[in-house]
Formats: structure tokens, C-alpha cells, sequence
């Protein structure tokens, strides 16, 4: 058919999809100068203008009409749309150049690193530090019940039984995304996992293709989603764009009207988006010229209404992603952070010599706790400033390098002690005056720390300068003091507005913790930030019971009052808060900081927390999450129980575990969290009652074979087992529960978990008493579940 058209004929067929975007708004005028012409008659012109037509069904009549009046007729158009367009842009702007200079512009901003050391040296070149991180494609979303930096152990854990294509490098994700050709894809991290850093990486390898390759000229556009958190009046797709990169304007409508596929979107960080996103009730947008509100916008971006032949990147910690339905995401990545080898050659980017690299990867090695966090890039970096060797000066002999609370308080001291402002000083002269630094510090510090408490508390991870002046956090002490370090400063690029967030919510942790522990030891309540007291009374009969209470009752019913609001939680966005609470206490640990924390120790006896901490641990209506944060306490406290308890575990390993108490499970379970890749959990014969069981939860589905033969779990251990099989989490190929007294009851519940399990394979369940109703129960099962092969 297309061969018996003449060449403008063919022309506006090809350019009908551009001129109905670009030129409906025209069409008046058009349609004016094509009747003067006698290009079309005024019957052409009444049919094409039809009644109650909008411009684009208008602009489609004509495009309609055109060809049946001839190549002539059409070249008319062409013309006209020509010299408009020409008129528009004398220049004839030159895509290419366009998209060499916004090259420019995005490689330049996103070429560093942030890394806001600046007592070594200033931000660095990505390319000299950038390690690949492992990801994986995951099909699912996953609840979070434990502390972020916890998981992503575990799911390193899991990832001996990933299937090899499931995971890649950073490196390859970034190739694999630049070549995608639309759809939306979601990388999922902790904070501090590397993120941004991706998308930094994603940047430098997209505008080096463009060097070698200038045809395959994808236009790569750049939004975090703390600016987007600020627009608040309503704006078009259009209008978005070109405010934020108007060195684009001449050519951004066209892109997005007619060549959306060049299109690579990143939006960085939703967990930071403060609007919420309503995917069912917010009205359809197809137009980018159309104005709505900015979350609507970015409803429509992401459910394909808004650049559908775009590719679109989204970046979220894990809490944030439940905002998006499954299945507007064409594809799900899970970033797992740095495994042993790329820590190993991350340290050697960071430190001056191969010794001291090799220094650092021992200690984090032997160090079970440290090496779980190390998985997370930002707590590398914050572990290889802690223990560079100019800051081996900060210690003591004595001081004894056992828990993370150590790492970050040799941290803040050295950034305290060699931060910038004394540059002049040498070393040596710092360090002689490092606790009269410290205690100059000390207010600033509390400040700083109430800020973060506060935050903490409220779930809140920036702020506004109100937020820092509240608590005399002032413009002038952030830009003089080590405070640089720490808050990171971001600037809006609509408002200009400033805000500040913790390099890394660890630190936030931390800070919190510090001035916790501060205000507990000074009488007052670290409460006040949080709630300050309205009425005066009330505040002075309070104080009043505080000063009768006596210093030591307050400072111990202040550490008991924050365990049990972390215990209530079901995030654990408390549990590395408590860690850090629990190793300041220990007077050995707070030593490092001295000058920060004035001596009061004879206030906590560390036995005290300890006694505490085991109470705890006996708790049966706290969750195995927060129970095994307890276990992580313990550890930070130093207790030489815990240790020697976890001794004995080792032997046992061997011989069998018998008669563990509930709290040994719970011990159990937190060495097992601590241990990398152990395939098989053998617990045949421990008498594993149902309690034991939920106390292993948190670590149970990471395992892929589990024997619990012979042990009394009965139907409330197999009610557990359906919990543990249903979940997301669950890698379990083999479960051999053989005489574990499930009768017909249990065997219902474990038919209920395993309907919607897609691991067990190999199910061995003989002497369990079932009956005629538990094996209808499992023939039901049958029918749906499809993983099953061999049932004993
Ligand atoms: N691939 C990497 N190579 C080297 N360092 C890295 C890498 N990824 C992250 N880091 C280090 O960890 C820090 C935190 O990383 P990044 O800002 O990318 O995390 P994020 O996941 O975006 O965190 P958040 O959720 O807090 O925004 C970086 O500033 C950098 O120092």
C-alpha cells in the first residue's frame, strides 16, 4: 500500500504520531492557512472540525483528509510545520550537542563518591573507589521484621542457595539496565547499601557509552525524592523536566511527546518521599502537559501512564517499598552489599597500604558482629576510618577492640580530634590534646545527639534548620565544627531550601544512644527532647520524684524504660540504638570517648544491665527478632556469660544439643545469625519444644535442610512450621520432623503451611500419629502444592 504513495504522503504518515503531539494546539492556524491556500475546501474544513471533537481528533481528521487531496496537499502541511518549527528554532538545534553538554553536566555532579571524610582527603573519584556490590533479581517483596543491617546478613546467608542467575554484580546490572528498553525496575537496599552509589555508577557508564557510541543516545534524567518531597504546587511532566534541566528546554518536549524510548528516568530514594502515594484513587494521566500534583505525577510515571516507553529506575530501603503494587515493577533487584572478597578489595581502595588493609579484614573477620554489618558499604567505610592506623593513636594500650559500639566510638574521636578546622596541628599535638578536645566538644555533641534521638523517635531522617536550631544546632557550628562530618547538608534544587540527614542512619543510631546515655547519667530525662513537659507543675513534681528516686534508681529506670519501647516494636528500628545504649554503659568502651562522657559509672553497674538483659531473655512475650537483639546486647555489654555460653554451643555442635534452656535457643539462634552459610540445621533428639522453635524463627527459614526428628514439638510446633513455610523468606528444601508428635492437628497445620510453600521437597513425617484426618489434610495439600517429590 505504502508504494503507491508519493513521498509527502509517506512523510506525514510517518510523522502523524509528532505532528498530533506537537502541532494540535495549532490547528486553527493551520487549518486558517490551508483554506487560503485552497489546500482543503470548507466542506474538508467543517467535516475535520466535527462537533464536540477535541484538538488531537482534529489534528488526526486532517491527517485524514490530507492524503485523499494528494502529495501536493500534503506537502503543503509539511511546509507550513516546517517553517514553524525552523521559526521556533533557527538554530536547528542539534540533538546531539544538546545531549554532549547535559553528558557533561550529570558526569560532573555524580562523579564523586560521597564520602565525607574530609580529615584525610576531600571527596574522592568514584572510579578510585568503586567496588561492585552483589545484587539479586528477586521475583518477591519481603517483610521486614529485623533490623535492616540484620538482614542483609541473613540474606547473604541465603544466597549459597540462590540460583546462580539470580545474582550479579553491580557492574553487570548497570550494562544489563542501560541496554533495557522500557519498563519499571526497582532496586531495593538498606541505608548505606550503595544505592546512590549505583546510580552514580549507572551515570559514568551511560555517558562513557555515549563517548564511544554517540548513536545509542539515551537521555538520562536525574531526581532524588527528597527535592521531589518539596514541590508542592501542581506541575506538568513537561514542566518538571524542563525547570530542573533547562539546558534541555529545546529539545525535552520532544523527547517526552515523541521519543519517550530515549528516556532513562532515575528517581532516587522514595523511601524519602513524604507524600503518599495512592496507586488506586489517583486519577489517570497521559498527558505530560497536563498539571497535577507531584505524587500523582510520579503514580502515573510509575504505573506507565506517563512515559510508557520510558525506562524508569526507582531506588528504596526496604520499609518503602510496600508504597508500590508488584505489579507496576517489571523488574525487582535486591541489592545484598559487599560479600567477603569485595569487602576485602574495598579496604584495599581505602587504605594507604596492603598491611593495613589486610589488618582491618582480619579484625572484621574475627569479629562476628562487625562482619554481619560489613556486608553494608557505608559501615565499611565508617569501620575503615575507625581503625586506619593515625587514628591507632587514639588508643589506649588497655583498650580492648571487641564490639561495634568500640567502632564507632573510635569513629566519632576521629573525626572529633582530626577534623579540618585544626589542620595546622600536627598529629602528635592533636592527640595529646584529645580529651580536652572531647570535652569542648561535649555540648555540641548532646546537642547533636538530641537532634537524633528525636528523629529516631519520630521515625524522622531529615531536617529542616528549625529542626537543628531547636536544639542550638546553629548554621555556624555546623560549617566550623567536626558537625560537617557527620550531617550531610543537601541543598533543594527548586527552593534552595537546606536540609540536613546523617551520613548514614547508623550514625543517627549512634548519636541518639550517646546523648541517651548522657542525659540518663546528668538525672535529667532523655525524654525531653522528644516531649518537652507543657505543664510547669507537672515538670517540677516530676524532677522533684526524680531527685527522691536518687541518681542511680533514675539512670536505671531510664535504660529499662527504652528496652521495653524497643521490645514493642516490630521493625527493630530500636535494636541497634539499644546495641549501642548497651556498649556505652560499659565503662571500658565509653573510656575511649573520655572528655564526652564524664565518669559516673559507680551510677550503672554493668551487672545491672546484664541482670536486666537476661530477664529479658526469658521473656516469652517478646518476638525472636528482639530477642536475639537482646543476644546483640549482650554482646555490646561484654557479658563473659554470654561468650562462655556460646563456647559450649561450639562442642555441642558436635555431640548434640541437649536439654537447652528457652534462652539457650535464643543464644542459639543469635550464633546462628553471626555464622555464614550453614546448609544443614541437624536438631534431631534436643528436645526442641514449641517455644525453642519460635525462638529460632528469625534464622530457621534460612536454612536448606532441617532435621528436628524426635523432638516434642507437637501441633503448636507445627502451627510454628506453617508460619516458617509460608513466609518469603523460606529456603527449606528437606524438613525431617519424623516422630515429633504432630497428630492430626499438627498435620492440618503443616498441610496449611505447605499449600503455599514452593521449597520442601523431601518431607519426612513417619510416627507422627495423623490419623484418617490429618492425611486428608495432606492429600488436599497435594492437590495444590507442585514442589513436593517425596513424602515419608
Ligand atoms: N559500590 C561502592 N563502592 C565503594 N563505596 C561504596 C559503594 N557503595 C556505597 N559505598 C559507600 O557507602 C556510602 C553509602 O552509600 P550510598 O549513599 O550509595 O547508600 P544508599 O543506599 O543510597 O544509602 P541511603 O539509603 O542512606 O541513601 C557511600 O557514600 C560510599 O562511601
Amino acid at each position: 500500500l505504502k508504494m503507491d504513495l508519493g513521498p509527502d504522503e509517506l512523510r506525514l504518515l510517518e510523522m502523524r504520531p509528532e505532528l498530533v503531539e506537537r502541532m494540535s494546539e495549532r490547528i486553527y492556524e493551520i487549518l486558517d492557512h490551508l483554506l487560503s491556500k485552497r489546500t482543503i475546501t470548507k466542506e474538508d474544513f467543517s467535516t475535520i472540525t466535527g462537533e464536540n471533537l477535541g484538538i488531537r481528533d482534529r489534528m488526526r481528521n486532517l491527517l485524514d483528509v490530507l492524503p485523499k487531496r494528494g502529495n501536493d496537499a500534503c506537502r503543503d502541511l509539511l511546509e507550513l510545520v516546517e517553517n514553524q518549527w525552523n521559526s521556533q528554532n533557527p538554530a536547528k538545534i542539534n540533538f546531539n550537542k544538546l545531549l554532549e553538554k547535559h553528558k557533561e553536566i550529570l558526569e560532573g555532579q555524580h562523579r564523586k563518591i560521597n564520602d565525607y571524610i574530609k580529615t584525610t582527603s576531600e571527596h574522592v573519584d568514584l572510579k578510585e573507589r568503586y567496588t561492585n556490590l552483589t545484587i539479586t533479581k528477586s521475583t518477591l517483596y519481603t517483610e521486614q521484621k529485623e533490623h535492616e543491617v540484620t538482614g542483609v546478613g541473613n540474606a547473604f546467608k541465603r544466597l549459597e542457595q540462590e540460583t546462580r542467575e539470580a545474582v550479579c554484580e553491580s557492574d553487570e546490572f548497570c550494562r544489563s539496565f542501560l541496554q533495557q528498553e522500557k519498563g519499571v525496575t526497582l532496586i531495593s537496599g538498606v541505608a548505606g547499601g550503595g544505592k546512590t552509589t549505583i546510580t552514580k555508577k549507572l551515570i559514568q557508564q551511560w555517558a562513557a557509552t555515549l563517548q564511544s557510541y554517540p548513536a545509542s543516545n539515551k537521555l538520562v534524567l536525574f531526581f532524588t525524592f527528597r527535592e521531589l518531597s518539596l514541590i508542592t504546587e501542581t506541575r506538568s511532566l513537561s514542566e518538571l523536566l524542563t525547570s530542573h534541566y533547562s539546558h534541555l528546554k529545546p529539545i525535552l518536549r520532544q523527547v517526552v511527546n515523541v521519543e519517550q524510548s530515549k528516556i532513562l528516568l532515575i528517581l532516587d530514594g522514595l523511601d524519602e518521599f513524604k507524600f503518599p502515594l495512592d496507586f488506586g484513587k489517583t486519577p489517570k494521566c497521559t498527558d505530560p502537559e497536563s498539571r497535577q500534583q507531584i505524587h500523582e505525577l510520579i503514580v502515573n510515571i510509575i504505573k506507565g501512564n506517563l512515559l510508557p516507553d520510558s525506562s524508569v529506575l526507582l531506588t528504596s530501603r526496604p520499609h518503602a517499598i510496600g508504597k508500590l503494587p508488584e505489579k507496576c515493577i517489571q523488574n525487582f533487584y535486591q541489592i545484598l552489599g559487599f560479600s567477603v572478597s569485595q569487602q576485602k578489595e574495598y579496604f584495599q581502595k581505602t587504605c594507604p597500604s596492603k598491611e593495613s588493609a589486610d589488618r582491618i579484614c582480619g579484625y572484621v573477620s574475627s569479629h562476628k558482629p562487625l562482619s554481619l554489618m560489613c556486608h553494608v558499604p557505608a559501615f565499611c567505610w565508617i569501620t575503615s576510618t575507625a581503625l586506619q592506623e593515625k587514628t591507632e593513636g587514639l588508643l589506649t594500650s588497655k583498650e580492648n577492640m571487641a564490639t561495634v559500639t568500640h567502632i564507632y566510638c573510635r569513629f566519632l574521636k576521629a573525626i572529633m580530634i582530626f577534623h579540618g578546622e585544626k589542620m595546622g596541628e600536627s598529629s602528635v599535638q592533636r592527640l595529646v590534646n584529645a580529651s580536652g578536645s572531647l570535652r569542648d566538644f561535649r555540648h555540641c555533641l548532646k546537642d547533636l545527639g538530641a537532634v537524633a534521638f528525636k528523629g529516631l523517635m519520630e521515625h524522622k531522617f531529615l531536617f529542616h534548620v528549625e529542626d537543628l536550631s531547636r536544639f542550638n544546632v546553629d548554621q555556624g557550628s555546623l560549617s566550623s565544627l567536626f558537625l560537617v562530618e557527620i550531617l550531610k547538608e543537601d541543598k533543594d534544587s527548586f527552593t534552595f531550601q537546606k536540609n540536613y540527614h546523617f551520613v548514614h542512619t547508623s550514625l543517627q543510631e549512634f548519636f541518639a544512644a550517646v546523648y541517651y546515655v548522657m542525659e540518663s547519667y546528668s538525672g535529667r530525662s532523655p525524654f525531653w527532647c522528644v516531649k518537652p513537659p507543657h505543664n510547669f507543675l507537672l515538670h517540677l513534681c516530676a524532677s522533684k520524684i526524680h531527685r527522691l528516686l536518687g541518681r542511680r534508681r533514675l539512670v536505671q529506670k531510664h535504660v529499662r524504660r527504652i528496652f521495653q519501647i524497643a521490645h514493642r516494636s516490630h521493625s527493630g528500628q530500636l535494636d541497634l540504638f539499644c546495641r549501642f545504649v548497651s556498649g556505652l554503659l560499659v565503662p571500658r568502651t565509653s573510656r575511649i570517648l573520655e572528655g564526652v562522657f564524664i565518669p559516673r559509672h559507680s551510677l550503672l553497674d554493668v551487672r545491672y544491665l546484664i541482670k536486666l538483659l537476661e530477664v529479658q531473655l526469658c521473656c516469652e512475650n517478646i518476638c525472636p527478632e528482639r530477642l536475639i537483639n537482646v543476644c546483640h546486647c549482650l554482646y555490646e555489654a561484654q557479658d563473659q556469660g554470654l561468650r562462655d555460653r556460646l563456647g559450649c554451643f561450639v562442642e555441642d555442635s558436635v555431640r548434640g544439643f541437649k536439654n537447652l534452656s528457652s534462652t539457650d535457643w535464643t543464644r542459639l539462634a543469635f550464633v546462628l545469625q553471626l555464622t555464614n552459610s550453614i546448609e544443614m540445621l541437624n536438631l534431631d533428639k534436643c528436645n526442641l519444644e514449641p517455644e525453642g522453635l519460635r525462638r529460632l524463627l528469625p534464622v530457621f527459614p534460612c536454612f536448606s535442610s532441617s532435621k528436628l526428628a524426635q523432638n516434642p514439638l507437637g501441633p503448636e510446633g507445627a502451627a510454628i512450621l506453617a508460619e516458617v513455610l509460608k513466609s518469603q523468606d523460606c529456603r527449606i528444601e528437606k524438613l525431617w520432623i519424623v516422630g515429633t508428635q504432630l497428630g492430626s492437628d499438627g498435620a492440618s497445620w503443616l498441610s496449611d503451611g505447605l499449600q503455599q510453600n514452593c521449597t520442601v521437597s523431601d518431607l519426612r513425617m513417619a510416627c507422627n500419629n495423623i490419623g484418617d484426618e490429618g492425611a486428608s489434610c495432606l492429600a488436599e495439600m497435594l492437590k495444590r502444592n507442585r514442589t513436593l517429590r517425596d513424602i515419608r
